[in-house]
Formats: C-alpha cells, structure tokens, sequence
C-alpha cells in the first residue's frame, strides 16, 4: 500500500554512489581530458561505466581493485565483506598504461565520457574467471566467447565521470537509480518490486507479475534490460517498443514505472541473478520477481544443466537475506497470447516470411545468362507486389564500382559493394537481384554472411564454356582469344564453382523463362512469396522469428 511518509530500502552498502562531476567542475574537466591519453571502451564498458556513475552498482564506485578482484571470484564478496557477486572490472589491451597514470575513458564514438586516476593494473586471468563465473570456459557460452577477446590487464582507479551515453532513443525512460526512487517516494511507495527482462512478455506474464506485485503492496519497477542484442533475439528497439506499449497501456501507471537499465549481462547464472538483486535494490527495490528459468541461464537456456530449481531457492534465500532483496521466483506460464499491440509491433518488425526482404544472387561466367534470366525473374518479382531492386554487375560498374578493374582484389571490392548495397536492401525487407560474375567462392560466402545465411539465395547459372563462348554477346572471348585482354573469366582468370548453391539453373536445355520460373518456384516453397501473386497472409500468426509464439 502506499505510504503517506515512504522510507524506501536504502542502496546496497548505506549511500547511492554518484561520479558524475558537478556543473562548475564540468568545463575545466572536459578542457583537461581532451590533452590526456584516451582509452576507447567497449559498448559493454560502456553499459558499465554508466551504471557505475548512477550507483547502480554501488557500493562500487570505480572498476574494481585487485582486491577486491580476487574475493569476488573466490568468495563472491568485496574486501569490505560485502556480498558481491560479479567483478565489474576495466580490461585493457593496452601495455602502455602504467600506474599514476590519468587517462580519458571515450565512448566507441569517440566522446569523453569520464576522467580516470589510475591506482593499479593488474592481470586478470579470463579462463579461471569464466570458469568462476559462468560456470564454464566452452566458447559456445555467447559471454565466454566475448571474454576471450578481453585484454588481460585491468585498471582501477577513482573516476570524475563527465558525461554519461546519451540515449537518443527512449529517452525519458532510461532513468537513474535516484530518479527512480524519487518517482516511487512521490508516488507514497515504501515497497517496490522489480521485475527485470530482456524478452517478450506474454499475457499470462504480464497478468502473474501484475498478480505477484499486488500481492506485496508495492510498487512494480518495470525493468527493460536494454543491452545490445545477440543473434537470434529480437531486436532491441522493438522490445522496448513494447515494454513501452505495455507500461502505458496494461499496468496501473500509478503503481508503475518504466526504467531502460543499460546493464550488458553476464550470463552467469546464479551470481548473476544476486548481482540483479543488488543492483535492483540500488533502485530503490526490495523484491526482484524472477521466472524461474532465468536461474539457468548460461549455454542452453532450456536446460537445467546449472541448478536444478530447488538449489536455486536454496540458494537465494541464504543469500538474497543478506542482500535484503527478497528474490521472488515464479514458474513462468505457458506463452499463451500476446496483447495485440504488442503482436502488431512485433509483425512490423518481423513481417510473414512473405514479406521479408531477401536476396538472389546470380553467379556464373560471362555470357552465362545471369543478366536474362535475372531481368525476367525481377519482372515476375512485380507481379507479387516486391520491391526489387536489380543490380547488375556491368551497370554497377558504371557508378558504384567505377574504376575498378578485374583483378582479384578489385572483384572481391566489386562483389562486397553488391554486397553490402544488398544486406541493406533486405534489412529493410526490400528484395534485391543481383548478377555478378562473382568468381570466388570466399567473396560471395562473405556477401551470405552480411544478407544474412536464411535471407540469401545463391543462383549458380552453370552454363558450359564452350556455349558461353559461343555467346560472346560483346567479343570479349574472342578478344581473350586472339589475346587481346588478359584475365577474362573461365579463359585466364579462375571462377570458382560454388559448392552448395540453393539454385543450379542449366541453360543448355531450358529457356530464361523457364529458368526465371524455377525461381519463382524455389521462393515460393520456402514462403518467400505467396502461392499466388494476389494472395496475401497477413495474418500476424503468419510472424517469422524463432523467438516468438503468437497464439490469437
Ligand atoms: N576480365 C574480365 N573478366 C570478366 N568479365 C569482364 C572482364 N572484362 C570485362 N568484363 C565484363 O564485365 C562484366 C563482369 O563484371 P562483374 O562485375 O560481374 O565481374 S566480377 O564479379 O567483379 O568478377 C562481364 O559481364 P557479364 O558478361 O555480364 O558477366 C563482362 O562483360
Ligand atoms: N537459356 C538461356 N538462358 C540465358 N541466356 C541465354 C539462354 N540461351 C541463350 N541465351 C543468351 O545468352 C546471352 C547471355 O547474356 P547475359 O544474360 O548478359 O549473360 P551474363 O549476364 O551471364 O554475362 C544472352 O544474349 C541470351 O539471350
């Protein structure tokens, strides 16, 4: 119930860390930091940093010591004997840093963010780190790949932090841990329960967390992890979008507030989850409501291969006490429905498979036939109400690619430009055909890596030399012939066959339309398009991603 004279959980270790420099201080600073050595930080140092100005992580109020280091991994506690879970350290790379040192720390754009004293570098070791941590040193686990690349010293030292990231999008919402208890002091809260998620909340989420928050009076601390997404997840932008929609319009707004915690997890599975605990009660929370497979997260979030459930609550309990955030865990319901503004945002941003941009790419040797048969293919494309755009290899070398010439690292450059303009393209689910001699094997699986390998359609148009010499619609195998060029395709110059292309299309015995046909065929069986032209699903139970069920 809320309370006319709120007193909220106080942060964790008595007072909320600020770092961030006052006004007056903020001009000499910024002048001071622009002649000082620069150290770039990671996005994930940069979630950090921030998180560190704000005292979301207090009681630390730097990157941590070698001290404190070593208890951490060991005894997941500070030298002060404080429970912490998670070392929130400062990896260099770099040698040329020593101790007594005073650096500016700068965003990956390049912007100052803080001025750091440094007190002591240390070395850290990532193996046993991982292996402490995330309970395993297998590359598979998306952290523990990211952590081999870490630099093996760590610099600590006090910070005067100018300017935290800006957040252009969202922004009233990415809110500091004492602006969030000061909505909740205003609002007569005493008690807040955080409910912390980086995935989609079902209605049936929605209505246990609803149900849970009730039940202990306080108010709900809508906790929107905004970390940058990994592959196979939804995009960040569109879960926030409808945290938004559902904070506005399914939760008590008197009972509720939105916050966007730029907090790069860890995946470290229970000492993350106390980790959470801490930094939730920083914002003025004493519950922290938990789906109970959350606890398991680490290389296979739908395994139990980390704790079973009955450890877990063992575990908290000993240690969510001494935090004093009572951890509430929950089994999370079936997915069921989703509300419809949410299923609406979710279908704009990933549209029915039919409606999804993707990419042809046809390869083959001169004269082969890649040009004709693309131009029919992007005609039938318009029948289906696509958007394509067709880029040919020899119009691209006319603007795009003019200049270039036909070596090997011209036509990789060549083929990377197509390339990239078409990653582009289907992103923004527009379709793009393109036809390129494209020789070698490696330039054009690097072009399957930027459109993505599910959005790309290799098309090898396998037509024999000897008919493609016959061909020789510009005299080009003639002029090779008499040796008159150099470095023509299948004469002097390799082409690589590529090894598993989705389409092999034969040109001796079938015409272009027949070949464009194929196509049509190939894209309407993996539903890249409709059966029919005039047929369209847009039904958002038609939704493609593998992280989402929509039930209406
Ligand atoms: N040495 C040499 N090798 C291959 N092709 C040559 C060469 N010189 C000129 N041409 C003409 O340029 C067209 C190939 O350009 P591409 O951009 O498709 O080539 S590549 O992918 O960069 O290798 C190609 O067009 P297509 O016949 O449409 O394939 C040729 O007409
Ligand atoms: N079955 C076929 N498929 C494609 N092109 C064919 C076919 N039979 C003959 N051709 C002719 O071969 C030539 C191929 O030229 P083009 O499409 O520019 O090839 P590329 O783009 O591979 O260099 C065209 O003149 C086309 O009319």
């Amino acid at each position: 119930m809320a309370n006319c004279n709120p007193r909220l959980i106080p942060p964790y270790g008595g007072n909320l860390v600020n770092l961030l420099v006052s006004k007056e201080e903020h001009a000499q600073l910024l002048e001071r930091a622009k002649n000082l050595p620069s150290l770039r930080l990671t996005p994930r140092l940069l979630c950090d940093i921030e998180l560190l100005a704000t005292g979301a992580f207090s009681p630390l109020d730097r990157f941590i010591g070698e001290s404190d280091y070593t208890r951490v991994l060991e005894e997941m506690r500070l030298t002060n004997g404080l429970l912490f879970p998670l070392p929130v350290a400062l990896s260099v790379k770099e040698n040329d840093i020593s101790t007594g040192d005073e650096i500016a720390l700068r965003s990956p754009k390049n912007e100052i963010v803080a001025i750091m004293k440094v007190e002591e570098k240390f070395e850290r070791d990532i193996s046993r780190e991982a292996a402490l941590i995330c309970g395993t040193t297998d590359p598979r686990h998306p952290v523990v790949a990211e952590m081999l690349s870490w630099g093996r010293f760590c610099l600590s030292g006090p910070l005067r932090v100018l300017n935290t990231p800006r957040h252009y999008n969202f922004t009233e919402f990415y809110r500091t841990p004492a602006e969030v208890r000061e909505w909740l002091k205003s609002a007569g809260y005493s008690r807040a329960v955080a409910f912390q998620t980086r995935g989609l909340i079902y209605q049936t989420e929605e209505e246990t967390i609803k149900k849970m928050v009730k039940e202990t009076g306080g108010a709900l601390v809508l906790q929107g992890v905004a970390d940058p997404t990994r592959p196979g997840e939804i995009d960040i932008f569109t879960r926030l979008r409808t945290y938004k929609l559902l904070a506005e319009k399914y939760y008590d707004r008197k009972r509720t507030i939105l916050n966007f915690l730029p907090l790069a997890t860890r995946l470290a599975r229970v000492r993350e989850i106390l980790w959470y605990a801490i930094i939730q009660r920083n914002y003025g929370c004493d519950h922290l409501l938990l789906a109970d497979a959350a606890c398991i997260n680490g290389l296979d979030t739908e395994s139990e291969r980390f704790f079973a459930p009955v450890e877990i609550e063992e575990f908290f309990t000993e240690h969510s006490n001494e935090i004093g955030v009572k951890v509430l865990l929950y089994k999370r319901p079936p997915r069921g429905a989703m509300r419809p503004e949410v299923a609406a945002i979710i279908a704009n941003a990933y549209p029915p498979r039919h409606q999804q941009g993707f990419c042809l790419w046809f390869t083959g040797l001169p004269c082969a036939g890649k040009s004709t048969i693309a131009e029919i293919v992007t005609l039938m494309l318009q029948e289906y109400g696509r958007k394509v755009t067709f880029l040919d290899g020899d119009v691209v070398r006319t603007h795009l690619s003019k200049g270039l010439g036909f070596t090997k690292e011209d036509r990789d450059t060549n083929v990377l430009r197509i390339g990239f303009v078409a990653s582009e393209i289907v992103r923004h689910n527009g379709v793009v055909v393109c036809a390129a001699v494209s020789p070698y094997r490696a330039a054009r699986n690097q072009v399957r890596n930027m459109v993505g390998k599910d959005r790309f359609v290799e098309i090898f148009v396998d037509t024999p030399l000897d008919v493609c010499e016959k061909r020789d619609t510009k005299g080009l195998y003639a002029r090779a012939r008499m040796g008159k060029i150099r470095g023509l395709t299948g004469i002097d110059d390799p082409y690589e066959v590529p090894v598993a292309p989705e389409i092999i299309l034969k040109t001796t015995d079938c015409s272009p339309e027949e070949n464009a046909r194929k196509v049509i065929l190939y894209l309407i069986e993996k539903k890249f398009l409709p059966e029919k032209p005039d047929k369209q699903t847009s039904k958002a139970a038609a939704v493609y991603h593998p992280a989402i069920t929509i039930k209406n």
